[in-house]
């Protein structure tokens, strides 16, 4: 393992984390449906499996915190796109995303999930955020982001990408683990374009939930 990785893994004390991560498949009930996702750790590594900022922010969804119903929402950094099923069947519109290399995996595990009823309301597709975004002309009702703060070379262009995507209707949640204080350099600069509240805490699983709205720009 190297770089981005190393700072990942192991990330808590009883190293339990590779048990999970190794496991072929773990199975997960989401609004009112059975979800079976698969994990390569090995062969794929990151994106590949689910983490715990994944489900937290799966619960805090399914638990009625944000208005889903009808919305266009899009998943960065989706990995096994846990968190874009369940907004899907939350009632979105999702577009759930990752880099080119994890869509096979990715889309593999969203087309087994999601149920035929959604169909046509959710699609898989290449954001890589350090690429130009000049493709991507929406703007989202709100954007969805578990466990993407790790690399801190990243942090410019993901906030450009969290920039581009939204407008000041839209609602950001992101769902982390602060691992070392460069992370949290990466709120810092979040919160200078978007008004940010902690809107969760899961002391047991140490995730936080951060909900952004950008600033309105003084006329
Ligand atoms: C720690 S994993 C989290 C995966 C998933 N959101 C979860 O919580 O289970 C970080 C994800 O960010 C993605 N990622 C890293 N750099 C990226 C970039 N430059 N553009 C888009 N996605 C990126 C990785 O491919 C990976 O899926």
């Amino acid at each position: 393992m190297q770089g981005p990785t190393m700072a990942l893994v192991p990330y808590n004390k009883n190293n339990d984390v590779l048990s999970i991560f190794n496991q072929p498949e773990r199975e997960f009930n989401f609004a009112g449906q059975k979800l079976k996702i698969s994990q390569d750790w090995n062969k794929l590594g990151v994106a590949a499996v689910v983490w715990d900022a994944a489900i937290v922010l799966c619960e805090y969804l399914e638990a009625g915190n944000v208005d889903l119903d009808k919305k266009k929402v899009i998943e960065l950094g989706a990995g096994s796109g846990i968190v874009g099923i369940v907004s899907t069947l939350l009632g979105a519109h999702t577009t759930i995303t990752d880099l080119e290399k994890a869509i096979p995996y990715l889309t593999e595990v969203v087309n087994t999930n999601l149920p035929k009823r959604v169909e046509g309301q959710f699609t898989v597709q290449a954001l890589d955020w350090r690429e130009n975004l000049e493709s991507h002309t929406k703007t989202y009702d709100v954007i969805l982001g578990a466990d993407i703060i790790y690399i801190e070379e990243t942090f410019p262009d993901l906030l450009r990408t969290i920039e581009h995507l939204s407008d000041e209707n839209t609602l950001v949640y992101i769902s982390c683990r602060i691992r070392y204080t460069r992370d949290s350099n990466f709120l810092q600069m979040l919160s200078e374009v978007f008004d940010l509240k902690k809107v969760h805490v899961d002391r047991s699983r140490d995730i936080i939930i951060y909900k952004g709205k950008k600033k309105t720009k003084d006329l």
